[in-house]
């Protein structure tokens, strides 16, 4: 299962072993463009046999993002350097997708920092901007743009950063979304099903949104409202649902094997949306597990990836599967 091929659209991953979003805030310069290192980085994981590269939280608006580090895509100018990375992943074999993102009351960045309601993180965070009706039109056709220059650049995936506690993550959480307009209440999801509007305008391929399926707070969302916002998702043509969890607000996470597995499983089955399982997901036998159970249909490997760029190599060889050679022609491999 974890070798066999996996069609979404008019794209075709190899495997099931999709490289998760790391951000690596590796930008030289503080303008977002891909460095050469980011070339390294993403193209020895494809080298590695990586069915899907998704590249990090990429940043829409220079406002958005986690760090002065970040990647961007709220320029033109960003297309050349990505549309290089793409082109590398794909010599290599692999597909690539990128993450849309924008940081909201995370940001750190200097300057004014945005969300839905006047509410900082933690003591250490300033306090944001509660966005205007003007704010929200500007972020939504951000992200629009952004889905624009991640299809001139080459990408096959869009995947829509909704998790984490980042700005969609704050709109849909009652924690962080208190607002008494058309977007806040019962209709914490509007801002994000407008995004996904925007972005289909302008992109027909596969379509990803990560979602952090628990609060892990007593007045937060769990796994059950994330099944009602997945129909929705799926109602609007998103592919498929990458289920993380927490960091809407400070809150101790007890992370083991798989942890967030029970959620990718529960909203598979449920919203019968095709579902992609991360964290601590380390060996072959645990990602075939999940696969063969129907627990998820895509396995995403964080942390892992960094350590062994070859991991996917590792888990052929645990599973007796012999793979292709990259190219050109690896001695031994
Ligand atoms: C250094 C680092 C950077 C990360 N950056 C992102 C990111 O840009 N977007 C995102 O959705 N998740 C991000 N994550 C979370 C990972 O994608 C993944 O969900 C998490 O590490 C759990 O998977 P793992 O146990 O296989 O590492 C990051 C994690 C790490 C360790």
């Amino acid at each position: 299962m974890l070798f066999s091929p996996y069609t979404i659209r008019d794209v075709t991953f190899k495997n099931r072993i999709v490289m998760s979003p790391m951000c690596m805030y590796a930008c030289d310069r503080e303008d977002g463009t891909v460095h050469n290192w980011h070339l390294i980085h993403y193209a020895t994981r494809a080298v590695g046999q990586v069915g899907l590269i998704m590249v990090e939280a990429t940043a829409v608006t220079p406002q958005g993002r986690i760090s002065s580090r970040d990647l961007g895509i709220w320029d033109d100018n960003h297309i050349d350097g990505l549309r290089t990375l793409t082109t590398l992943v794909h010599e290599q074999g692999a597909n690539i997708g990128i993450q849309l993102a924008h940081a909201g009351r995370k940001a750190t960045v200097s300057g004014e920092i945005i969300a839905p309601s006047p509410i900082p993180f933690d003591e250490t965070m300033r306090t944001p901007k509660e966005m205007t009706k003007e704010d929200i039109e500007e972020t939504i056709d951000a992200f629009q743009q952004g889905a624009r220059r991640a299809k001139e650049a080459g990408f096959d995936v869009i995947e829509i950063h909704a998790a984490h506690g980042y700005l969609i993550n704050e709109f849909l959480s009652p924690l962080t979304n208190k607002r008494t307009d058309e977007y806040g209440g019962e209709n914490r999801y509007r801002f994000l099903s407008e995004i996904i509007e925007a972005v289909k305008e302008v992109w027909n391929g596969p379509l990803f949104v990560r979602i952090s399926a628990h609060d892990y707070h007593p007045d937060g969302l769990t796994v059950k409202d994330y099944v009602e916002y997945a129909k929705q998702m799926k109602a609007q043509g998103v592919d498929l649902i990458d289920v993380s969890s927490g960091a809407v607000v400070p809150a101790k996470i007890d992370a083991y094997p798989g942890y967030q597995v029970p959620f990718a499983e529960t909203i598979r089955r449920e919203a019968s949306v095709p579902t992609g399982a991360v964290g601590l997901i380390t060996s072959s036998l645990q990602a075939e597990e999940i696969l063969r159970n129907g627990r998820a249909d895509l396995i995403f490997i964080g942390r892992e990836l960094l350590r062994n760029p070859y991991w996917p190599k590792t888990a052929a060889n645990e599973l007796g599967i012999s793979l292709e050679a990259p190219k050109p022609y690896v001695r031994g491999w």
